[in-house]
């Protein structure tokens, strides 16, 4: 068959608008959100589970290779095609239905498609949210496919402890459906299937429904700017603060001075809420927060909050020099203008890393210490979930830098990084963006051998078809 046909049959299966193939239709699938810009053979957009099965199953009978993509905000080429122009895009973004809340059992049951701004402003009347808090705006499936974490993780966990049943494709001949979309909190009947299709980028299958957890939304909430007083008490701050708040703690975020004024450079709205604009070295956002109204008589948030930081600034060996408790919106804008902020500021290398805890700050103080020995003229503009252990080891060049026309310089400077954190510190090499194509290589160095045996086997049984933009 040519590849004429191989369009003519698709659309036969998924309709005009459920297949696009021109140049200019397909562009916005093409690039990824920070490096990639690859080429299509199709955009598949199935709308329901029996169309993707049906797409995967006639792809898979015909050796055509798909890579499933959900919202493309993904940051490690793990939702677009590569340059070869022969792999077809899958889309989620028609895959929006169903919608079912269950108000008692606390969950709701939506497609893969779900954009998560849309799941949380439907929800908004039911008193209920999907805890993920993302700068960003992805759709379910994606989320699920990169068990993202984000800002909110210290209290509500990631997007794996948030599932609770999936509905997958398997790219095998038949496009099998696994019904694993189960509402149960308690479940444990043998191998937890699910547990496959999270986090593992795609590969294995494609999500297309899945059953998620929603919490109480927060009905108060106090947010503030902290600065340590030296970047080795960022520990002992985390502790102060968890021992005085318990699960009042929502949010503990780094900043880096270098990443915070990125963001004001690129986004003129924000406000500088430093003192005479000045932006310390390193800023914690704390945020403390509430699922019940305030009651008469209580103590307001922001009173809480201030007490707490009060009484630890006091303490003669105080892991804080200064706090401003600002307005929650503009302190969050801050922060989630980082991440595009950053990516102005020059040419991005990005690196999605973690830690214990305890291990962050020695490990960006052993970096910024030894970079210019390793790599001159390289800004380290990091943030990240402190919380959770996660780095966002962001490094800036300038875009005129002429090691960049050197492919090697990024290969290097990606394995120095790498060998430090894994090697080093006994770090990983992804927190929660999982792994595309640019974390292929590390994934197949760091991943000890029978490991890869074992998930190259499951790949095999699971979905035999060429699948996703990683392999297992
Ligand atoms: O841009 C990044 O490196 C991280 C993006 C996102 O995970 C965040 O924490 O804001
Ligand atoms: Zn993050």
């Amino acid at each position: 068959m040519t590849e004429a046909s191989h369009i003519e049959a698709l659309k036969g299966l998924l309709g005009e608008k459920g297949l696009l193939t021109g140049a200019s239709d397909m562009a916005a699938y093409e690039t990824g959100a920070r490096y990639d810009k690859g080429r299509a053979a199709f955009v598949a957009r199935p709308a329901t589970t029996e169309e993707t099965s049906a797409t995967v199953s006639y792809c898979v009978r015909n050796g055509i290779a798909l890579v499933p993509q959900s919202g493309n905000t993904g940051l490690v080429s793990g939702s677009t095609p590569d340059s070869s122009g022969r792999q077809g895009i899958v889309s989620l973004d028609r895959l929006t239905a169903p919608f079912d809340l269950d108000r008692v059992n606390r969950t709701i049951k939506a497609g893969a498609g779900v954009r998560l701004s849309d799941l949380n402003s439907k929800l908004e009347d039911t008193g209920l949210f999907f805890p993920i808090d993302l700068g960003a705006d992805p759709r379910l499936g994606g989320m699920i496919a990169t068990n993202t974490g984000g800002s909110r993780f210290l209290r509500y966990g990631d997007v794996r402890r948030n599932t609770l049943g999936l509905t997958v494709v398997l790219a095998d001949e038949a496009g099998t459906v696994l019904d694993l979309s189960s509402d149960l909190r308690k479940n444990n009947t043998g191998v937890d299937w699910k547990q496959l299709f999270i986090g593992t980028s795609g590969a294995f299958g494609i999500i297309t429904e899945c059953v998620l957890n929603l919490e109480p939304a927060p009905k108060q909430s106090a947010t503030a700017l902290l600065v340590p007083s030296s970047n080795e008490q960022v520990s002992a701050l985390l502790v102060a603060m968890e021992d005085a708040l318990g699960s009042y703690l929502s949010a503990f975020e780094g900043m880096s001075g270098n990443a915070v004024r990125a963001a004001l450079d690129h986004v003129p709205s924000l406000r500088n809420p430093f003192q005479g604009g000045i932006v310390p070295d390193f800023v914690i956002l704390a945020e403390i927060s509430r699922s019940t109204p305030p009651r008469e008589g209580e103590q307001p948030l922001d009173a809480v909050l201030e007490e707490v930081l009060a009484a630890i600034w006091e303490r003669e060996d105080a892991p804080l020099a200064d706090a401003f408790v600002g307005p929650p919106h503009e302190i969050w804008a801050l922060r989630h203008a980082l991440s595009e902020g950053v990516k102005h500021s020059g040419r991005l290398i990005a690196f999605d890393l973690s830690f214990r805890r305890g291990d962050i700050m020695p490990f960006l103080a052993h970096m910024k210490a030894d970079m210019p020995d390793h790599f001159e003229d390289v800004t380290i503009c990091d943030f990240g979930h402190i919380g959770d252990g996660g780095v966002h080891f962001n490094l800036v060049v300038a875009k005129d830098d002429p090691r960049l026309a050197d492919p090697d310089f990024e290969a290097d400077l990606r394995d120095w990084v790498f060998t430090v954190a894994v090697e080093q510190f006994d770090g990983s090499f992804s927190a929660e963006h999982a792994i595309g194509r640019k974390n292929q290589a590390f994934y197949d160095r760091y991943t000890p051998e029978k490991i890869r045996e074992l998930a190259a086997g499951l790949k095999i049984i699971t979905s035999p078809g060429p699948l996703g933009a990683m392999t297992f």
